[in-house]
Formats: C-alpha cells, sequence, structure tokens
C-alpha cells in the first residue's frame, strides 16, 4: 500500500521541519508549502490524506484553506495550527470545516494523536459519497422508505423537519439529504440548538461585527453564513428560546442576515433542516413553539422510526458497530453469540440505535475470547428499565416513512461545540500552556459527566451536547480509556 501523504502550509520553517520529522516517524510523506498560493497549486495536483495549515500566511490565511478544502477537497481532513492563546481563530476554523487545531507550541503526544485520528477520519470520508449511504444501515421495509423519501428530499430545495425519538439516526438523515442533494459541494453545518447558551445564541447565528458588544474584538460569522451554498441543521430545534425562535423565522422569510452590529442585511442561501425527538406539534399547542416558525421548518416532515419497529436491521447493525470496533483491537471483530443476538431481537432499545452501539461497545470491553454472550449485553429488564422518555409520536404525513418509506440528523461533529472555559481574569494572568489548559477543562467536563452517569457513554455524551462519535473522539484524543 503505498504511504499516506500530508500537505503542510507554514511559513515558519521550524515547524515545517517539526512536523516533517514527527510525520516521518509515523510513516507519512510529507509535502510542506510556505504560502496559501503554493498550497492552493498542490492541493489541485494531487490527494492529500491530511493537511495542517499555519493561520497567518504571507499571502492570506490559513482560513482560506480551510473553506477551500472544505469544499473541493472535503476528504482531506484538515487542521489548523493556531498561535499560542488563539482559541477564537480554532473555533473559527472547527466550524469551517476544520477537524481540530494544533496550538504553538506544538505537543507531540497531542499532535500523534490527532494524526492518527485525522486519518481515520479520512479512511470514512473516503469509503465514498456512498459511505453516508451505505452508513445508513437498514434493509426493512421502514428504512427502504426513509432511504426512497431521502432520495426525493435529496431533489427538493425546501425544509424537512426530522422527527424521530432520541438515537434513531435523525442526524445520519438530514445529512444524507444534503450529501445527496445539489447542496453537496457546500458546507453542512450541524447546530445542537440545546448546546449553545441563550446569550449567545445571537451572535452564533448570525454573526457580529467588532466592537458591538464587550468581547467583540473582531468581525466575526455566524452559522448561516458558515452554511452560504449548503445546509444548515438545526438539531434539538425544540431547545430554541422563543426569542431566537423570532429571529430566526424573520431570517429564514427574508433569505438574509443581520450580524449584531452591522448595518447592511447580507443574503443568504441556506437550505434549513431541523430535527428533535421532542413532539413539535404538542410545543406548539402548548405555546412553547411558535406555530409560524413551525410552519416553517415543517414544510415536509421525515419520521424516523424508532429501532423497535425494525427489529429486522438489528443484525446488520450490529455487524457493523462491531466490524468498526474491532477495527481498533487486535482480535478483529467481536462475534455475537446465538443467546445474544436473540436477547438483542427481543430487546425494545429506548435509546434507539444510539443505545445499541452503546450496548455493544461495553460488551467488547467485558467480553472473553471475542465472543459476546447474553451476559456481556448486560440489558436492562422490564422491570429495572426507566419509564421510556419518548413522546408521542407526531401525526405523519404523505412523506413519511412509515406510510410510505422515509426520513433521518450539531455546533458539533465536524463542529463540535468548544468547552466554556472559564474566562480568565485579568490578576491570574494566562495559562503559559493553552492547549493543555483547554484539554485539562474538557478533561474534567468529560470525566465529571462519565462518573455521573457511571460511565455511560450514551448519557455523558448527551450531558454534554455532544454525539457519542464526537465523545469518543475526545476520548482518544485525551487517552481516557
Ligand atoms: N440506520 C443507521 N445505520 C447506521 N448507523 C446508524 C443508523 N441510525 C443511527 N445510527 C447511528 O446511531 C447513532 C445515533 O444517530 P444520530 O446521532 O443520527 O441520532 P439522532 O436521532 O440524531 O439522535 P438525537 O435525537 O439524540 O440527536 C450515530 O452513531 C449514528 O451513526
Amino acid at each position: 500500500m503505498s504511504k499516506q501523504t500530508a500537505l503542510v502550509i507554514d511559513d515558519e520553517r521550524d515547524i515545517r521541519e517539526l512536523l516533517t520529522i514527527t510525520l516521518g516517524r509515523m510513516n507519512l510523506d510529507v509535502v510542506t508549502v510556505g504560502s496559501v498560493g503554493e498550497a492552493k497549486a498542490r492541493l489541485g495536483e494531487r490527494k492529500f490524506d491530511l493537511c495542517f495549515t499555519d493561520m497567518r500566511l504571507p499571502d492570506g490565511s490559513g482560513q482560506e484553506i480551510v473553506e477551500l478544502i472544505a469544499r473541493q477537497y472535503s476528504e482531506t481532513p484538515v487542521a489548523m495550527i493556531t498561535a499560542y492563546g488563539n482559541v477564537d481563530a480554532a473555533v473559527v476554523a472547527l466550524k469551517a470545516g476544520a477537524f481540530d487545531f494544533v496550538s504553538k507550541p506544538v505537543d507531540l503526544a497531542m499532535l500523534r494523536r490527532l494524526v492518527q485520528t485525522a486519518l481515520k477520519l479520512g479512511e470514512e470520508r473516503r469509503s465514498g459519497t456512498n459511505a453516508t449511504e451505505s452508513k445508513l444501515i437498514g434493509d426493512s421495509p421502514v428504512m427502504q422508505g426513509v432511504r426512497a423519501t431521502i432520495g426525493k428530499l435529496a431533489r427538493s430545495q425546501a425544509p424537512v423537519y426530522i422527527s424521530g425519538e432520541s438515537g434513531v439516526g435523525k442526524e445520519l438523515v438530514a445529512r444524507q439529504i444534503h450529501e445527496l442533494g445539489p447542496r453537496a459541494g457546500g458546507t453542512f453545518v450541524p447546530v445542537n440548538c440545546g448546546a449553545i447558551p441563550s446569550e449567545l445564541m445571537e451572535s452564533e447565528f448570525f454573526g457580529h461585527k467588532k466592537g458591538s458588544f464587550t468581547g467583540a474584538h473582531s468581525d466575526k460569522d455566524g452559522l448561516f453564513q458558515a452554511a452560504h451554498g449548503g445546509t444548515l441543521f438545526l438539531d434539538e430545534v425544540a431547545e430554541l428560546p422563543l426569542h431566537m425562535q423570532v429571529k430566526l423565522l424573520r431570517v429564514i422569510q427574508e433569505k438574509s442576515v443581520r450580524p449584531i452590529g452591522g448595518r447592511a442585511e447580507m443574503a443568504i442561501d441556506v437550505r434549513i433542516l431541523s430535527a428533535t425527538h421532542k413532539n413539535l406539534a404538542r410545543l406548539v399547542e402548548l405555546g412553547q413553539f411558535r406555530q409560524d416558525l413551525f410552519y416553517r421548518i415543517n414544510v415536509i416532515e421525515l419520521r424516523v422510526p424508532p429501532l423497535r419497529e425494525r427489529k429486522e436491521d438489528i443484525p446488520k447493525l450490529a455487524g457493523r458497530v462491531l466490524d468498526r470496533l474491532g477495527q481498533h483491537g487486535g482480535d478483529g471483530p467481536a462475534k455475537l453469540r446465538p443467546d445474544a443476538l436473540k436477547a438483542l431481537l427481543q430487546y425494545e432499545f429506548p435509546g434507539n440505535v444510539r443505545e445499541l452501539e452503546n450496548v455493544l461497545e461495553r460488551a467488547v470491553a467485558l467480553c472473553e475470547g471475542n465472543s459476546i454472550g447474553v451476559e456481556d449485553l448486560r440489558l436492562a429488564s422490564a422491570t429495572e428499565r426507566p419509564p421510556s422518555p419518548l413522546p408521542p409520536q407526531p401525526p405523519q404525513d404523505t412523506w413519511n416513512a412509515a406510510a410510505a418509506p422515509a426520513r433521518n440528523a450539531g455546533w458539533n461533529e465536524a463542529r463540535p461545540a468548544p468547552p466554556h472555559l472559564p474566562e480568565p481574569r485579568e490578576d491570574e494572568g494566562f495559562p503559559n500552556d493553552l492547549a493543555a489548559a483547554v484539554a485539562e477543562t474538557e478533561r474534567a467536563a468529560i470525566m465529571k459527566a462519565l462518573e455521573a452517569t457511571r460511565w455511560n457513554r450514551t448519557a455523558a455524551a448527551r450531558q454534554l451536547g455532544l454525539t457519542l462519535r464526537q465523545l469518543r473522539y475526545r476520548l482518544e484524543k485525551l487517552g481516557i480509556e
């Protein structure tokens, strides 16, 4: 197999050399350049498996490169090398599609972990546009219905409201609608509406101008601008506070946004997909969600059925999860014994596919000899199981999956919500190693959530406003077993 190749864009010779040596030791070929112009030329010549770019370059910015890669070479994971102390730039880069950032001075252990994760990500992305398609597993009639509807919805530009219980795959479906449609070249921006503090929401969605409020040190684009030409996925849309609902409605209607402190409206071209596990129609009745906004976003509804309505998909889903988990271990994928498979088929899965992933991940850790038995699954019995938190299902419409075929949905995923760090007090000065301080804060928050949930990663991820995948990425990055 030919060696994987990384592109390093930095005008500092020392950094180029450091990365060349470190990546070389990881068996990667390295191409180095010192400017945006050269980087563009190299990117046009060949495919890279990974890219590192400095933020400030003599003829432009690393941000340009991140955006270019997100647009044209989206299978190449790109990490931003940020100047010491510049978290804001890192967040901007993450929003633009960078998968991570590296602070100078570069910590070699962190760098190595980052490279490993990036290469995995790249492989996942490269497994094809069909990656998404093949990722949405299930041949049950209801899932065939979901796929057929996704195909139709991908060709339309209408807002789609994706309903369904927690963990059924709503985000996955939203991504597929984006990727199979004409906006696939644009950015898919997932936003977990429940994870953004209310006071930051307006700035996060619409951006702000320098000096418009304390702390607005520079102009900043919002999520709408980031999704321009692509898709904005409003996950947990029911969590939007009423004042934001009004503002969002206006933007959807006017197709333009005005950043906080800005004078001019900016035209935006964004397709809105939204999702929640709550019963939005019921929230409208209760006056907790604006009816006018509900009608705007719920132009078409796509319901993703719970896993218990498609139990025949469980073996294939389980097989895929075990294959994925097996790639990290030495003994290859674990296998389910017949008693374990039977138990999975009988179980109701209130947490749906996410719970199945969680159960199998734990079972792989517990089982002996790579063979999973029923005792390794530790499934809750009907009596000890908490009552289903699931709301009554909203009514279905003609696009609905159960009737015909069809439907399914972060800051998150590629753009995780950054941890909310306490503002450094002036008298405290700044940490002398920002990356380590950020990692420490992240580690503390994650450990707290894991302990509070007795190491139930699914529940911990939910508490942290992350997807399970994001949490896993962070656990791996921070070396938490
Ligand atoms: N049909 C499927 N095939 C393969 N993986 C799936 C499928 N459905 C869901 N998953 C996996 O299950 C996990 C949960 O999916 P996802 O995050 O899309 O659910 P969700 O409905 O958006 O959850 P929430 O309501 O909590 O945000 C993810 O890891 C996703 O990849």
